[in-house]
């Protein structure tokens, strides 16, 4: 990981104006990702952190404050953002899906090709490349999702529960082969979870937000190296620690909204 700063938040705050009120949905949010980094959000459901993602995809403006990406190249995008579901499109095949963002980019045929083919491979889809979506399964869907957004090569990636409409074993399996594709390619990811597990799988740091409307809290550096394996992470005694921490204070902010 490198020492520059890739994601600047600077004071965002996000309120969404309804006809006869109003809802706060993050409030003063203030953080600093470096280069290479990979980030997780847990807070309780609905404490913004979608929104906060959303903003930074471009999909929201903020109501105050700014944020940063740094940007290495023009010809990049800014950002890819994987989805829990409905990230593919139905009428592409496997192999079309995951070469659109770099279609639209007008990119050469070959440099297409390659890096299509790279990510496919990469994700164990190749020899699916021309099926279309519905002959397949939840979790080749969202290896085509995976594949797309890293294929792209944006600046940062944004992941919004990506695996949490999967079994657990699919689970394991995608969670494996990110951290594979990320710790070759060293991009900075946000990715959202529910999961304490998947966050002290995947993250160097885990950002713990507040119930409704959604502040920073807490950060926590996960202390094992890399690269990891969920058996170390059930064994490890340090993680189990940092496992009960991320729980109490979810409950504790679960409790404190439904007051
Ligand atoms: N487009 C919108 N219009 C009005 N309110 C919205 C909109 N999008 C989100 N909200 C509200 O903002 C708050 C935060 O929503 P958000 O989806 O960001 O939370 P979340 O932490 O991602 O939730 P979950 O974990 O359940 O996915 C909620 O109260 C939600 O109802």
């Amino acid at each position: 990981m490198s020492e520059s700063i890739k994601i600047s938040i600077d004071n965002v705050t996000k309120i969404f104006y309804k006809k006869h009120n109003s809802v706060t949905a993050i409030k003063d949010i203030s953080l600093q990702i470096k280069e290479g980094e990979f980030v997780c959000l847990v807070g309780p459901s609905g404490c913004g952190k979608s929104t906060l993602l959303r903003i930074l995809a471009g999909l929201e403006l903020p109501s105050s404050g700014e944020f940063t990406i740094a940007s290495e190249s023009d010809e990049r995008p800014l950002q890819s953002m994987v989805f829990q579901e409905k990230g593919v499109i139905p009428w592409l095949t496997v192999e079309e899906n995951v070469a659109f963002g770099l279609k639209m980019r007008h990119l050469p045929k070959e440099v297409i090709q390659k890096q299509t083919n790279y990510y496919l491979q990469k994700v164990g889809l190749s020899q699916f490349s021309k099926l279309y979506p519905k002959e397949l399964s939840g979790g080749m869907k969202q290896r085509i999702s995976i594949a797309r957004a890293f294929a792209n090569d944006p600046e940062i990636l944004l992941m919004d529960e990506p695996f949490a409409a999967l079994d657990e074993q699919n689970k394991f399996i995608l969670q494996e082969e990110l951290l594979s594709i990320w710790s070759e390619t060293k991009k900075t990811v946000l990715f959202i979870t529910h999961s304490i597990d998947e966050a002290l799988l995947l993250s160097d740091r885990i950002i713990l937000m507040s119930a409704h409307p959604g502040e920073i809290m807490k950060e926590i550096k996960v202390p094992i190296p890399r690269p990891r394996t969920m058996e170390q992470v059930r064994a490890n005694a340090e993680m189990a620690e940092q496992f009960l921490t991320i729980w109490n204070h979810l409950q504790s902010e679960v409790q404190r909204s439904r007051k």
